[in-house]
């Protein structure tokens, strides 16, 4: 089953290799992160990064190694937005000069980079950025500049204090022409003193949510006066300004400047299992552990994993965590297969895999936030402490749903690749995720068989109920959109009902994957029936959390509705005596965890009250304030304390 999570023997290795590498090294501690001040925390996180570049370069690290490593040293820092944002820029938006210029610079760290996309005004909005670039005929050079607050960089990461360059996202002018928005190399900092280049100013946002989570990234404003930069600094693959003003745009659709995006949200998709199967590891653990209840005759208390209920929380997470491990990993063949054409010139499947990665980064993001929340409100008072791990793990998660795209405005843009493509049903055939639609005769007509509870244990069954629901709801909204005259009016109108089509649609997809992952690639027949049960909890969980849909769009009667429900009860039955094997599966080591309730030993009580005396207020009996704030109040003698 571990080879089956990690997708293969080799990377199984690989990441148990870095995992243990991580975990055996003092540097890398992290338990008592939460007891550290701001400044403390930051420059912790500057000589653990700093430290895990020199061991990348001493071991001779493969990139896949090195990713791995990153992960499990679990601190948000500068390095996150340098591999996984500035490099991509440059490879996807660079001309073969600028690459050949910047990219060994930045693979060597000889500069360290940023995304300076997102200003205090405008997020989800990119058009609407106020960044000007205005092009200097005279000096070939652009001149960046922030004409109002609103137009202030806010949120790059590393960007505060680190990052020496940034590709800055700016609305291009040519005498007094705008021609959109594109993107900039910027030097932020003196490579020398690494102080500030004129012009320039540059900040921390503040603290965030949480406490030793995100705060250990120096979030940064930005704001330009006049900045000069030579003119071979703007990304020109998609574009070109020549040293005479004149502006071209190549054979490359303009969506290219987004395909930063599309690279990052495929890596959030992958890494959202990784955050989901931790937070559903320790609330497994724990929940074996913890007894209430029950007992008999004098004998132990239930463990509350055998409460139905409790299951009925759990489980359907734990599915989650597999089918989103497998979803991500067919996306990333997706995007290779993509990033691979796109450097060839053919950008014709980039629109569907801009829609599953808007899309699937949306599902995937929304419910591992709420499943790390459900799992500490599974562990009882015990989550809510910081040792549980779950708080800070939610703290560091939940920024997943705005950033890289804000959830529901990503599902809009998949609804908007849906009812393109039924707009164009008559004539293209369409092909990929969307292959269904092009089905919609009998995905209209026919309606479920299912006749006993047994009947929902069939693949195929639950494919064409997943199908059906998907199609009936996006051609409902392509029907209602049609009776709009101005399109755009009806697409905000039908906003609500498009974000939940393409929810159906995405949800589709992950089922699907897993079905297929099933029917093609797990090694061994044990492993096979284990994870078929998985995915069976998994859609039919859906099926049971949305079935209004189901019924609404008249695909299942309430009698089927409630036949999957009771398959369902069964079915959890099947995980009970594998949950720990499968948890274990993860192979998340104690020190990723960082839990004292997922703890593998299982040794919970003992443990979370060593925890509790390493907290700072337990270094004395009588702390600080004590003698000035409490003893007043306890040793005077007020008229109304006789009440
Ligand atoms: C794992 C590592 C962790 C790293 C840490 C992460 C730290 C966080 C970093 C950040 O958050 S960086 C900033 C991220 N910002 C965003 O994600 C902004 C979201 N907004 C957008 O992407 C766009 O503004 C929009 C919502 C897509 C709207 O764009 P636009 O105004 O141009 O409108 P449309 O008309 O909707 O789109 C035009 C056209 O382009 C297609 N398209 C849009 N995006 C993409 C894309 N990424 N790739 C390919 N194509 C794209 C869209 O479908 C339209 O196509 P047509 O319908 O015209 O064919
Ligand atoms: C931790 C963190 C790190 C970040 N790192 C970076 C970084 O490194 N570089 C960078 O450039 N940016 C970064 N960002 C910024 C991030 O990309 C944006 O915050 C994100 O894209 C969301 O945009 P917004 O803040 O404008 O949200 P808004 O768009 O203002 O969202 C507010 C609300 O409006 C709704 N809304 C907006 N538009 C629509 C619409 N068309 N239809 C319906 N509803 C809508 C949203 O659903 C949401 O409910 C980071 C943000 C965070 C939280």
């Amino acid at each position: 089953m571990k080879v089956a999570w990690a997708g293969s023997r080799e990377a199984f290795q690989v990441s148990d290799r870095m995992a243990k590498l991580v975990a055996n090294d003092p540097v890398f501690e992290k338990f008592s992160k939460p007891m550290l001040g701001r400044k403390e925390l930051f420059k912790n996180t500057l000589r653990k990064a700093a430290y895990a570049w020199k061991l990348i370069n001493d071991l001779r690290l493969t990139e896949e190694e090195a990713k791995w490593l990153r992960h499990y040293i679990d601190e948000p820092n500068y390095t996150d937005l340098h591999w996984e944002m500035f490099v991509p820029a440059i490879e996807g938006q660079g001309t073969k000069e600028q690459k050949k210029k910047w990219l060994p610079l930045a693979q060597t760290m000889q500069i360290i980079g940023t995304y300076a996309q997102t200003e205090l005004g405008h997020g989800s909005n990119v058009q609407g950025l106020e960044t000007t670039a205005t092009f200097d005929r005279q000096t070939d050079e652009f001149v960046m500049h922030s004409p109002t607050l609103t137009s202030s960089k806010w949120w790059p990461g590393g960007m505060a204090k680190v990052a020496t360059h940034a590709i800055v996202y700016a609305r291009l002018i040519i005498d007094g022409l705008f021609h959109g928005v594109h993107g900039f190399i910027v030097q932020l900092r003196s490579l020398e003193d690494h102080s500030p280049l004129p012009g320039l100013t540059l900040g921390d946002i503040g603290m965030k949510f949480g406490h030793g989570t995100y705060n250990t990234m120096d979030n940064g404003v930005l704001r330009f006066d006049h900045v000069r930069i030579p003119r071979n600094q703007m990304l020109m693959r998609v574009s070109q300004v020549t040293k005479e003003g004149k502006y071209a745009q190549s054979d490359v659709p303009r969506q290219l400047l987004y395909g930063t995006m599309v690279s990052v949200r495929q890596t959030i998709v992958a890494d959202a299992s990784k955050a989901l199967s931790r937070a559903v590891c320790i609330a497994t653990r724990y929940s074996v552990v913890r007894r209430q209840f029950g007992s008999r005759n004098g004998g132990p208390e239930t463990q509350v994993i055998d409460y139905k209920t409790q299951q009925s929380r759990l489980f359907p997470l734990l599915a989650s965590a597999y089918a989103f491990r497998f979803v991500g990993e067919w996306l990333k063949s997706l995007y290779i297969d993509v990033k691979q054409r796109l450097e060839a010139n053919d950008f014709s499947t980039l629109p569907e895999t801009h829609a599953c990665t808007a899309g699937l980064k949306a599902l995937t993001t929304a419910a591992t936030a709420d499943g790390i929340e459900e799992c500490r409100k599974l562990c009882g008072g015990h989550g809510y402490l910081i040792s549980s791990g779950l708080p800070e793990l939610f703290a560091f998660y939940v920024p997943a749903c705005s950033y890289e795209g804000e959830n529901v405005v990503m599902m809009l843009q998949v609804a908007r690749f849906l009812v393109k493509t039924v707009s164009n049903l008559g004539y293209k055939q369409p092909v990929g995720t969307a292959a269904y639609l092009g089905r919609v005769t009998p995905l209209l007509q026919n309606n479920c068989a299912v006749q006993t509870a047994e009947d929902w244990l069939n693949p195929d069954a639950i494919l064409e109920a997943f199908e059906a629901r998907a199609a009936r709801m996006v051609i409902g909204c392509g029907e209602r959109l049609a009776m709009f005259e101005n399109p755009e009016e009806g697409f905000a109108e039908l906003s609500i009902d498009l974000v939940e089509a393409s929810l159906a649609h995405c949800q589709l997809i992950t089922v699907s994957v897993f079905i297929q992952k099933l029917n093609h690639e797990i090694p061994g027949n044990g492993v096979k029936r284990s994870l078929e049960v998985l995915c069976y909890v998994y859609a039919l969980f859906l099926l049971h959390k949305h079935q209004g849909d189901f019924l609404a769009t008249g695909y299942l009667t309430p009698k089927q509705a409630s036949l999957a429900n009771e398959q369902l009860r069964t079915l959890y039955s099947k995980v009970r005596p594998n949950a720990i094997a499968f948890v274990d599966s993860f192979n998340h080591m104690d020190h990723y965890l960082c839990s004292v309730l997922g703890r593998y030993d299982g040794n919970v009580y003992p443990k979370l009250y060593e925890a509790a005396w390493k907290d700072p207020l337990n270094d004395s009996d009588i702390v600080d304030g004590i003698q000035q704030y409490v003893q007043p109040i306890l040793k005077q003698k007020l008229h109304y304390a006789k009440l």
